[in-house]
């Protein structure tokens, strides 16, 4: 039985639902300027390191932000799946994480790990953007912040594109820093089965599937504006 809202237009069906998400991705980053400059080679080692120290308060912000769903979620077998996110990018046992896979890619490509970690040249508005990621997670009903996530699927062409193009553009950066763009191609399929099951079940009617729409624009603004902030501050 198909839902409807308030409005009776007819919910989509489960298929139809995913394509129009899937269809969010004309907004991806992916497209953004800096980015496709990125992908052809044309940025200079300044761009690049430019690029890597501002996405690495993302990295880091990434586990606060499953964690505040987590905190928002009253559903344990939700979190035993959530809670491996946490232990993706902050690492657990013998696995060092994807945030010291970062930090090993800022250092391939010549940033000295202490200056990373300093945060000094991360700019205000990638700052703001990400704390918008977080802070978003925090008030949000956990489903929607599960919805936010989702851009992670337009996640693995982006880094199987670093990783086809990168050697030969730029032939400078250690191969090994590359590691971590590697290492999430899987995870992100991972992360996007389970929070498209979440967000397939929780947004039933026309409107609130149309929410949904909206919460994963949200937060395709994010990345966008990271990059915008970025493009300004290196170009
Ligand atoms: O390199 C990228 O372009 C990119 C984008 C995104 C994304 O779409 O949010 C993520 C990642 N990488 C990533 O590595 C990652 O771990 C990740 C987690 C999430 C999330 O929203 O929970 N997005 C992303």
């Amino acid at each position: 039985m198909s839902q409807t809202g308030p409005d009776n237009r007819p919910a989509w069906d489960e298929r139809e639902f995913t394509e129009q998400l899937m269809a969010k991705g004309a907004g991806y980053h992916i497209h953004h300027h800096f980015n496709v400059r990125m992908q052809q080679g044309t940025l200079t080692p300044e761009q690049i390191r430019g690029w890597v120290a501002n996405r690495f308060y993302y990295q880091i912000n990434i586990p606060r932000k499953d964690a505040a769903i987590m905190a928002n979620c009253p559903d344990r077998a939700t979190r035993r799946l959530w809670v491996e996110r946490i232990h993706d990018h902050d690492g657990h046992g013998d696995n060092p994480g994807g945030i010291e896979a970062w930090s090993r890619l800022g250092e391939a490509v010549g940033i000295a790990r202490d200056d990373l970690w300093s945060l000094r040249e991360v700019q205000p508005g990638v700052r703001f953007a990400v704390d918008a990621y977080v802070n978003f997670a925090r008030q949000a009903p956990w489903q929607e912040g599960v919805c936010s996530s989702l851009t992670e699927m337009f996640a693995p062409k982006i880094h199987k594109d670093r990783l086809a193009s990168w050697p030969k553009n730029y032939p400078w950066i250690e191969p090994e820093g590359l590691a971590y763009f590697r290492s999430r191609i899987s995870l992100a399929e991972r992360d996007v089965e389970h929070g498209l099951a979440v967000t397939l079940a929780h947004f039933r009617t026309r409107a609130q599937q149309e929410q949904a729409l909206g919460i994963l624009q949200f937060k395709l603004d994010i990345l966008w504006a990271m990059m915008d902030a970025i493009a300004l501050a290196y170009d």
